[in-house]
């Protein structure tokens, strides 16, 4: 479903990567680990299509990464990067912003599921907690339905035992095709596999 052929890629003159290969199928959860500075958040901006390799191929669902496929392929995906800082105050508005104000339902379900109180869906961001606004934004993504989700650290706020929820929501979610980068252990013994930079 996801294939990564043969890519390059240096930047500010250093060689991240260097002819990284790799594939995966519908479903399958792939996390990316290794130290800081090896370039986990760079791969999933380049599977994302917003940094562009120097050389090699990725491929959607058959369909090769272009700036003109990319409209097309974004469709079927959702990112959620590490550090989160968005325009918006609450996540109702989050929902108008990614066009989605129909998915309050489905929001405030998955964030029971992250172990969240619904109401919290109101709630100013600038009045919860770090892994609380973590939570609802992890949670208004997976409300869209996505076939492949982009998770960039997704437990860097959160404590063990909402880890160990987002797992489980995760989980039980069908066909889902999950690519991450984190050094949470936790988090990478659940993975199908993991590839180390
Ligand atoms: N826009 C850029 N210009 C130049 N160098 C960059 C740019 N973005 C990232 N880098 C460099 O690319 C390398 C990989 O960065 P990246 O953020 O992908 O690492 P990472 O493995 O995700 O690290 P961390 O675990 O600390 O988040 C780093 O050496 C970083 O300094």
């Amino acid at each position: 479903m996801i294939v990564c052929d043969n890519i390059f890629l240096s930047l500010g003159g250093v060689q991240i990567f260097e002819g990284l290969s790799f594939s995966l199928e519908e479903g399958e959860h792939i996390c990316f680990s290794g130290a800081s500075g090896r370039g986990k958040s760079t791969l999933l901006k380049v599977l994302m299509g917003q940094v562009s390799p120097d050389k090699g191929q990725i491929k959607f669902f058959g369909e090769t990464l272009s700036q003109k496929s990319l409209p097309n392929i974004r469709k079927q995906l959702v990112w959620i990067p590490q550090n989160i800082h968005l325009p918006v105050e609450n996540g109702h508005a989050l929902l108008s912003l990614l066009e989605a104000k129909d998915k309050v339902k489905a929001t405030q379900y998955y964030m029971e599921k992250l172990g969240l109180d619904s109401s919290l869906i109101d709630k100013d961001f600038s009045k919860i907690s770090g892994g609380q606004k973590q939570r609802i934004i992890i949670a208004a993504c997976l409300s869209l339905d996505p076939a492949v989700i982009l998770m960039d650290e997704p437990t860097a706020a959160l404590d063990e035992g909402a880890i160990q929820l987002l797992i489980n929501t995760l989980q039980s979610l069908e066909n889902k095709t999950i690519v991450s980068a984190s050094h949470n252990a936790t988090w990478l013994e659940c993975a199908h596999r993991v590839i180390t930079l």
